[in-house]
């Protein structure tokens, strides 16, 4: 991996402007919410739902969440938000307007669940997520299995043609074809995000896909935490500049 230090620093972005040209797909985890040491303990700061329902409004609905918690997880931590959201890492999409939820990937076959499980049990308990498209194995409070976790899930991502992805101290398999670029050009095939400019705020590593997703719509990626080689162009230092960034956006567009 090369060394950040080495790195020029990305610039701030400006600030975001509600225009008919603006798309904004929003991360979760890292990015809107601070990391937790399990899935569950994430703390949703008061203001959130209502933050992202406002700029959704402003924006016209020109507002995605793009994840990798399944759409049931990131309901269950932001209440019935009307949003645009893209969950599994991009294996399952729902439009706003109480649109129906609508696959992007196939299933994900419950043996490769079963095989992860059966090494997280032999290797002190590691945490499985299963969600429909994708599967999560966190290793954050079993840092020794790291190893032997990518050797087990790289030989099942190969024997069933899945995805690998390495995220925030967590190994995931996907089905092939979700990830959160596609995500990001599913929503940009909608009437509503057609013609935009967008941009996607994100932390982690699986972000990557989208930051270039939206520089190919001529778009631009948004950082969030340390510098490091990254296809985004603008850096914010954590999730409390992003929820700033974010208001001022609200408190400086005033409707006529
Ligand atoms: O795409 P995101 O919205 O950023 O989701 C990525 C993964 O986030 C969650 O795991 C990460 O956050 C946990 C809570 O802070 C943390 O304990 C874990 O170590 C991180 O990897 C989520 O559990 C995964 O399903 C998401 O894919």
């Amino acid at each position: 991996m090369e060394d950040s230090a080495q790195m020029p620093d990305l610039p701030p972005p400006p600030p975001l402007r509600i225009s008919p040209q603006t798309a904004l797909f929003l991360d979760f985890d890292g990015t809107l919410v601070d990391i937790a040491d399990h899935p569950d303990e994430v703390v949703v700061a008061r203001s959130l739902p209502g933050l992202i329902e406002a700029l959704s409004r402003r924006l016209e609905g020109k507002l995605a969440l793009v994840s990798g918690r399944s759409l049931e997880a990131l309901e269950a931590m932001l209440g019935p938000i009307d949003v645009a959201m893209a969950g599994s890492h991009g294996g399952e999409f729902r439009p706003a307007g109480g649109g129906e939820v609508h696959p992007l990937a196939d299933p994900l076959p419950g043996a490769v669940v079963e095989t992860l499980s059966r090494f997280a049990e032999a290797n002190g308990g590691l945490l499985v997520e299963p969600k429909p498209f994708s599967v999560a194995v966190h290793y954050r409070r079993h840092p020794d299995a790291k190893a032997g976790l990518l050797a087990c899930a790289g030989q099942v991502a190969e024997e069933r043609g899945l995805k690998m992805k390495h995220g925030k101290q967590v190994v995931e398999l996907v089905m092939p074809g979700s990830d959160k670029g596609s995500a990001v050009s599913r929503f940009m095939d909608l009437a509503e995000f057609a013609g935009t400019s967008p941009l996607f705020v994100g932390d982690d590593v699986t972000d990557e896909d989208a930051f270039r997703a939206v520089s190919d719509f001529g778009g631009t990626g948004v950082l969030v935490g340390p510098m490091r080689k990254t296809a985004a162009s603008w850096r914010l230092p954590d999730v409390v500049a992003v929820h700033d960034w974010l208001s001022r956006a609200l408190a400086e567009d005033v409707p006529e």
